[in-house]
């Protein structure tokens, strides 16, 4: 099946953020598109100070927006927003089916706490809340979802991997982490035998986050990158898998006498 890529120009201008997604999910639909994945924060420019003024319930007016999209262009469409829920906020990632319907919500596990000296801090937990598990769905493949940081935690990729074909990362890393390690990371899912695909902003060197673009879909090798600025990629995904899996059967090969990666919980949300 085929998987595009949005790498969306996010601005401050929420609505105009919202009918851009609408614009180029169609379009991506218009080239047989059956599962899009737009960015980390899509109606909202990445920053903690931005995040509670753009959260938005789920159901709300940005997640109300994806089930019409995905409704009219019969298709999944994945991708993240600050959400407000309790009086707590969230990076949460949302899913949408075919037919509109809400099918996962999965919030940021791993919220991005760094402070490198000189370069960059960033403290996501200053206002959001982390999630507390693991989300699949099933498309055409069963699809394990995380958000941008959640990336750097091989353990999640390991555990999805158990069921999952495609890993799909909603990102914005930036233009100290995206050069070391943003394409790095997903190649590493080679030793997980899976397509990974990560959905970038487009850059904006006027914003107070700058983000590194490279939007990529890889399978161990990078089957499609994009570069800074908006656009959308493309990935006609899965016989790869069958074929690598066989050949190079390491899941059968896991010492499980020895080690182990074990889930404490399971389930979305
Ligand atoms: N934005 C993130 O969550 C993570 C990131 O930028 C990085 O790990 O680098």
């Amino acid at each position: 099946f085929r998987l595009a890529v949005v790498q969306l120009q996010v601005s401050s201008d929420k609505a105009n953020n919202l009918s851009k997604v609408r614009r180029l999910v169609k379009e991506a639909a218009g080239q047989g598109s059956k599962v899009v994945l737009l960015p980390e924060c899509f109606n909202s420019p990445y920053g903690t100070s931005f995040f509670s003024k753009y959260a938005e319930k789920i159901p709300g007016e940005s997640t109300q927006m994806l089930s019409e999209v995905a409704k009219e262009n019969k298709l999944h469409l994945v991708g993240s927003i600050p959400e407000e829920d309790s009086g707590k906020l969230y990076n949460t990632c949302a899913v949408f089916g075919p037919e509109g319907e809400l099918i996962l919500k999965h919030r940021k596990i791993h919220l991005f706490d760094i402070d490198v000296p000189g370069k960059i801090r960033f403290q996501e937990s200053e206002t959001l809340s982390p999630g507390n598990s693991l989300s699949t769905f099933d498309t055409f493949c069963r699809v394990g979802v995380g958000i941008c940081y959640d990336m750097r935690f091989a353990e999640l990729a390991q555990l999805y991997n158990r069921k999952c074909q495609l890993l799909v990362y909603p990102g914005a890393f930036n233009m100290m982490t995206g050069p070391a390690h943003w394409e790095l990371l997903q190649r590493a899912a080679l030793d997980n035998q899976m397509y990974v695909a990560t959905a970038s902003p487009a850059r904006d060197e006027a914003a107070s986050y700058v983000a590194w673009g490279h939007s990529t879909v890889v399978n161990g090798e990078v089957i499609a990158k994009a570069g800074h600025e908006e656009s959308i990629i493309y990935a006609d995904i899965l016989q790869y898998l069958a074929d690598i899996r066989q050949q190079i059967p390491i899941s059968s090969q896991r010492r499980d006498d020895l080690y182990a990666v074990t889930a404490m919980q399971q389930g979305s949300g």
